[in-house]
């Protein structure tokens, strides 16, 4: 658990941090989101004292950041930088071996852990291994970089444009894999973004900044269609219909669909999705030849076409937006 209280930071007469309070849960994917120079990677780099705020206190599971030194800090508490910062000098296995070296494991346990993470990150060991940072594809860093933020096992995981500088095919499949690593899972992660769908798709909760504030903390779904101020309801319009797709699944649907069907009246090569689904891959299901999907619920079945999902949906907007 990471604690945010009042915590503001100037440059010169610039507030760059305005007396932001934040609760970030243990576990959670925790996205500092807005636009440039609201005060995201200023924020993110408080958390691990790269830089000290002038105001207000920040608690990791009740303790004061600085009660920690800061080098002692930083071993728990991965960090992903935008241009991923690699050690020029330093083959793949080197930077990712750095913080195990650091915390003193043996030799062969940072081997066998560098060589696990290069494996998971998809950069077979016998042809990167020994290369260096200039040798490597701008995303071939980047998993590098993650790998190295990894490698310790540090509870808390910070990262800052991971996959900005990356083309948006590649940035979309580094992202896909990253969220399966199954590590990822019990780490507690603040990512910094600008990039909505980014946010929507890796987010347990956003906190929306502007000049330095939070205007909004909240579930994508409760930033969406409950914004607590016009700004946090203008933020996202231009990717409304795409975000909207995205969030509201089957499940959210079906008190609008039509009644369940008996499984025994569908036909056998009806596909089924579960009701966990997005209505953006139904739909991307039903865009081809097929007609209908079925769904199921609990112990019940209901069959979708894309008219009936269409209807259902814009029933389910105005429950949401009144
Ligand atoms: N070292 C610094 N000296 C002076 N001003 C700074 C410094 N670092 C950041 N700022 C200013 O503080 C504000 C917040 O910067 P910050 O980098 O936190 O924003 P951001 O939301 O992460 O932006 P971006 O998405 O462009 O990285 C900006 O106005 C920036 O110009």
């Amino acid at each position: 658990m990471i604690q945010l209280s009042g915590v503001t930071k100037h440059y010169g007469d610039h507030k760059a941090v305005d007396a932001l309070s934040v609760l970030i849960r243990e576990s959670e994917t925790f996205v500092l989101l807005g636009t440039s120079g609201c005060g995201k990677t200023t924020t993110l780099r408080m958390i691990n004292r790269l830089i000290t705020a002038d105001e207000g206190s920040i608690e990791i599971n009740g303790a004061p950041i600085d009660s920690t030194p800061p080098e002692q800090l930083r071993r728990t508490i991965g960090y992903v930088m935008q241009q991923n910062g690699l050690f020029p000098h330093y083959t793949v296995v080197e930077n990712i071996a750095v913080v195990p070296t650091l915390l003193g494991w043996p030799k062969d346990q940072i081997r066998k852990r560098a060589l696990s993470l290069m494996e998971q990150l998809h950069l077979p060991a016998n042809s990167f291994a020994h290369r260096y940072p200039h040798q490597l594809s701008g995303g071939q860093q980047q998993r590098v970089g993650v790998a190295r933020a990894l490698a310790g096992n540090a509870p808390i995981l910070l990262m800052d444009e991971p996959f900005g500088a990356l083309d948006p095919v590649t940035r979309s499949l580094i992202r896909k894999e990253f969220m399966e690593l199954e590590e990822i899972s019990k780490k507690t992660i603040v990512l910094v973004t600008h990039d909505i769908p980014e946010a929507f798709e890796m987010a347990d909760r956003i906190c929306l900044m502007n000049k330095g504030r939070a205007e909004q903390t909240g579930t994508p779904s409760e930033l969406l269609f409950s914004p607590a101020s016009a700004f946090v309801r203008s933020f996202f319009d231009a990717d409304r219909e795409l975000l909207e797709l995205n969030i509201v699944t089957m499940r959210d649907l079906w008190p609008h669909l039509g009644e369940p069907v008996s499984s025994s009246d569908l036909p056998d090569s009806i596909r089924q999705f579960p009701a966990a689904t997005s209505c953006w891959q139904i739909l991307n299901w039903l865009t081809g030849e097929q007609a209908a999907a079925s769904v199921s619920y609990q112990h019940d079945i209901k069959m979708v076409s894309r008219a009936n999902l269409l209807q259902a949906l814009g029933d389910y907007k105005t429950s949401q937006y009144g």
